[in-house]
């Protein structure tokens, strides 16, 4: 669709912007008594309740306008035929890939992308069974108990977040997760772990990330000190694009399952960097977990665009950040074992759509991505919710409700959905002066006090929130939760015409670091004096007894 089109819808999302009441969510129940019902969209086991959105009628005509005129579905379409939507780095996207399943041949230019798939997680497959059913075992003889992954980012946080979400005393091993150089997180670690019953995975898709190869490098150490030089590799194997840097790292072949640069890193959970949480959860669980995401790939793929989850979520966002400048978003997920979902969608959402250039290099003309931040409720409640129900600038919530547990204790669980609903409830309505006033008397407080506390006490109300709500956490639900939130981010990334596959920003931080070794090394001086003096310092303080 040429650009007109675009512009045009954005016009028209502008002028909606401006009409007094924007923005004003209870009206829009008052003038739909169906809201709740007119706007809640399912898929597979997903609930998606945008009803408390800002979204109106006339906005949602807009939005979707601005999706045809964007062409977001059809961007979902291209990376599903494994084109190069990765423009700046000339690559496909085709993490869709990771879970068809066979007999679902996929391709990324001129690769079967299919074949590469099905052979590693034929290999992830034969590999875990040996190690569970102690074929693979520790340079001792002892079964291995618990896996240790090593990486970082994208390396890291899909698996540690699902293997948060998904564990249970029955699971066939314990997994663990080592991300940041500082060593106190080795240290915490190993004091766990025996190394004769440990198994170190080294995720990285360069195998060049710095921290990632220090740990490693760590781990390895205290294998070889434990086991001796030659047993360290039993214990070792290596989940990576890089098979050279695999080699030299020591890894033998038969221990390094691959896959291609068309997986980014923070949608690579489905891939080899998966193979923690098939070693920690069993292979079926794994398995299960590729075919929820499936569910939803196909659901991204095939449904209109007024029910397509995916775009529903992104469209409620642009009306949110763009429309209405609200610049952050809270994810609260009330369900604890969901509370590494929150920093997985940091990575997912910031690291693809943190851009103020569009992938034709010219600059964004408007807002992209919001500050993206979260905790499990309750405790999020008795933290930042304060700023979120009357800071000055409201901030959206993804409430993300799981209605039945898998632990016996049923009040429990009522109270915490309680809690959800409740947030979701006062956010929306909040409370004007006359209710607390009337709240106030009736408790018996004098005039002059109610008169002193009413600005402290009013809620503005209108505050947007969206609901997912899922029947169960287990591998199929959490699997469409996270592709979800995965489509919802290309999804935008068509909406506002940036790259959401590329991370750029993360590369001058990286650089620079090596200088400031070199400097705390005093091996050279730092260039910038800020720097320079800090470093100064730190040497001094180092060096106190
Ligand atoms: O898997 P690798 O190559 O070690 O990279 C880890 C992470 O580093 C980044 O490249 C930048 O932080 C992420 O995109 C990625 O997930």
């Amino acid at each position: 669709m040429p650009d007109t089109h675009a512009d045009a819808a954005w016009a028209e999302l502008d002028r909606l912007a401006r009409e007094p009441g924007a923005g004003a969510i209870r009206a829009l129940f008052a003038a739909d008594p169906d809201r709740a019902a007119r706007m809640t969209h399912r898929a597979g086991d997903i609930l998606l309740d945008l009803s408390r959105s800002a979204v109106s009628p006339a906005v949602l005509e807009a939005l979707l306008a601005l999706a045809e005129a964007t062409g977001a579905p059809g961007f979902l379409a291209a990376m599903a035929r494994g084109e190069a939507v990765n423009a700046t780095e000339r690559r496909a996207a085709l993490h869709m890939a990771l879970r068809a399943p066979e007999g679902v041949r996929m391709r990324a230019g001129e690769e079967d992308a299919s074949a590469a798939v099905h052979g590693t997680l034929a290999a992830m497959r034969r590999f875990t069974a040996q190690v569970h059913d102690g074929t693979l075992r520790g340079a001792t003889g002892a079964r291995f108990t618990d896996v240790l992954n090593i990486g970082i980012g994208g390396s890291d946080l899909g698996p540690a977040m699902a293997a948060r979400a998904l564990w249970t005393p029955v699971a066939p091993m314990r997994a663990h997760y080592l991300a940041n150089v500082d060593a106190h997180a080795f240290e915490e670690i190993r004091a766990r772990l025996d190394p004769a019953r440990t198994l170190v995975l080294v995720a990285s898709k360069t195998f060049t990330t710095q921290e990632t190869m220090a740990n490693a490098a760590l781990a390895r150490a205290w294998l070889a000190q434990a086991l001796g030089e030659a047993c360290a590799g039993a214990h070792l194997a290596a989940l990576s694009t890089n098979l050279e840097a695999t080699a030299a790292f020591g890894i033998a072949p038969d221990r390094v399952f691959g896959f291609r640069d068309w997986v980014g890193g923070r949608f690579s959970m489905w891939s080899a960097i998966g193979l923690s949480l098939a070693l920690a959860l069993g292979w079926e669980a794994f398995a299960r977990l590729l075919a929820g995401a499936r569910m939803m790939d196909e659901h991204a793929l095939t449904a209109a665009p007024g029910r397509n989850l995916p775009l529903l979520l992104a469209l409620a966002e642009v009306w949110h950040v763009n429309g209405l400048g609200y610049p952050a978003r809270a994810v609260l997920p009330y369900d604890e074992r969901l509370a590494r979902f929150p920093a997985h969608l940091q990575q997912l959402e910031m690291e693809s759509l943190g851009k103020a250039v569009r992938a034709d290099g010219t600059p964004a003309p408007r807002a992209t991505g919001p500050v993206v931040f979260g905790e499990p409720g309750t405790n999020a409640q008795h933290s930042f919710m304060q700023l979120i129900h009357q800071g000055p600038r409201p901030v959206p919530v993804d409430f993300i409700l799981v209605a039945r547990p898998d632990h016996p204790h049923a009040e429990s669980h009522r109270t915490l959905l309680a809690n959800g609903l409740a947030q979701a409830e006062a956010l929306l309505h909040g409370k004007d002066a006359a209710a607390v006033a009337a709240e106030m008397r009736a408790a018996g407080a004098a005039e002059a006090e109610i008169a002193r506390l009413l600005p402290h006490r009013v809620f503005t109300g209108d505050r947007p929130s969206v609901t997912i709500l899922l029947p169960r956490l287990d591998p199929g639900t959490l699997g469409q939760l996270v592709a979800l939130y995965e489509h919802k981010v290309a999804c935008l990334g068509a909406l506002w015409g940036i790259n959401p596959f590329d991370q750029w920003g993360v590369e001058l931080g990286k650089q620079l670091a090596g200088g400031t070794l070199a400097a705390l090394e005093g091996r050279a001086r730092a260039k910038d004096p800020a720097t320079a003096a800090l470093v100064a310092e730190i040497g001094r303080l180092a060096a106190q007894p």
